[in-house]
């Protein structure tokens, strides 16, 4: 342990596919890499089994469990990336406030954030290797089980989505509630998207520290937002974000890729490939040669799948995967799905998308 408590990662194992670490930036691969938002959850009847009776934020303070529940996915794909399992709802947690997953509902809090007194219900300076070191011990952990097989990505919520989830108490068709605030209190909103920003950046150097090799941060609601308000509400923390944590770890002589998904923020792309993200993660909702022309070239691609296809036969699943290449070309990009894969999901037809991913930019690389 360092003096402010972060687990300082040493000996891990060499890392022996680093595919996904050259796409992000950029650079030459043999094939195009692949993961999906999700891999690890209920689709996988091991997953079912491990999580069964336990309550899901128990579940995500057991380092143990949590490095088993990354590794599952692994053992049946050749995805060429793992992500910790965790949630982005524990930001919310170690600022003090309740929050609990509600089988059949969803996350719930009992006590959302309703007018900006609240704001002095939460803690602002967040202890982050207190409050959240049972995920910088799932990454030290899994970085060492992991036996270098694939990088390991941490991640977070961004400041807008976890601002949504804390004023909405849980899931939201309008999210008129957290809306209401930008409209209404725009200054106390700015302040709640600043602490949760202090508390990001710190969040993920300790998870670099801990052993995190790529980070991505979710903007998961980023589609709620008209243009106006994503450049006024979102933008500026996720820029803010990428800054403070690359200007930390530039100072650290480290270099780890950041990923920013925007979800459904298409207005949102030519800024999003100019906020020192390395990578934009796209929904399925663009189509991947506008998103390659409006980007210029200057970040790699992640995605977009629709999720939803995986429901289709596998040979056209390897048609559409095809397509997909096509459109993004095999240099700096991703393959991934546009969002997170379902719990009725077949995982042979998560198994059929790796592969083709695989297959098609193989022998496109070749080709050129
Ligand atoms: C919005 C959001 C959340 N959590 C997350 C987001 C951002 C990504 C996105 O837009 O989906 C992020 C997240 N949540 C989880 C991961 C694990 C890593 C991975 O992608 O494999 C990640 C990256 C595990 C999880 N987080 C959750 C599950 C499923 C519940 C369970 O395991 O019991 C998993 C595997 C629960 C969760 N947590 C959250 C929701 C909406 C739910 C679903 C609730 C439900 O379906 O009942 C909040």
């Amino acid at each position: 342990m360092s003096k402010d408590g972060l687990i300082l990662p040493k000996d891990f194992p060499q890392l022996l596919n680093d595919t996904f670490l050259r796409a992000a930036r950029g650079e030459e691969t043999e094939h195009v890499p692949v993961w999906c938002m999700r891999q690890a959850g209920r689709y996988l009847p091991e997953f079912r089994e491990t999580r069964a009776g336990k309550d899901f934020f128990e579940t995500c303070r057991s380092p143990e469990t949590c490095c088993e529940l990354t590794l599952q996915p692994l053992r049946r794909f050749a995805f060429d990336a793992a992500i910790i399992f965790s949630d982005i709802l524990v930001v919310p947690q170690a600022m003090g406030m309740d929050v609990q997953m509600v089988p059949g509902k969803g996350p719930t809090f009992p006590e959302p954030l309703k007018e900006p007194e609240d704001l002095q219900r939460l803690q602002t300076k967040v202890d982050v290797g207190k409050e959240l070191g049972y995920v910088f011990k799932a990454i030290t952990l899994t970085r060492h089980k992991i036996e270098g097989k694939v990088p390991l990505i941490g991640f977070t919520g961004a400041p807008w989505t976890l601002m949504s989830y804390m004023i909405e108490g849980g899931g939201s068709n309008t999210h008129s509630k957290a809306k209401r605030w930008l409209y209404r209190h725009p200054e106390s909103s700015h302040m709640l998207l600043r602490m949760l920003t202090d508390v990001i950046v710190e969040y993920l150097l300790g998870q670099v520290a801990a052993g995190a090799q790529a980070l991505q941060v979710f903007e998961s609601h980023a589609g709620i937002l008209g243009p106006v308000e994503f450049k006024e509400f979102s933008l500026p923390y996720l820029r803010d974000i990428a800054r403070r944590v690359k200007d930390k770890l530039k100072e650290a002589g480290q270099d780890v890729p950041m990923i920013v998904f925007a979800k459904d923020a298409h207005y949102g792309v030519e800024d999003l490939s100019q906020s020192n993200y390395e990578v934009v993660g796209l929904d399925w909702t663009i189509d991947p040669r506008s998103a390659r022309e409006r980007t210029g070239g200057k970040v790699s691609l992640q995605g977009n799948m629709d999720p939803c296809a995986l429901y289709a036969p596998k040979e056209q699943i390897s048609d559409i995967v095809k397509r997909m290449l096509e459109g993004f070309g095999t240099r700096g990009y991703i393959a991934n799905l546009g969002h997170g894969l379902y719990p009725d999901m077949d995982p042979e037809n998560v198994g059929a998308f790796v592969e083709a991913v695989h297959q098609h930019s193989k022998q496109m690389i070749k080709q050129m």
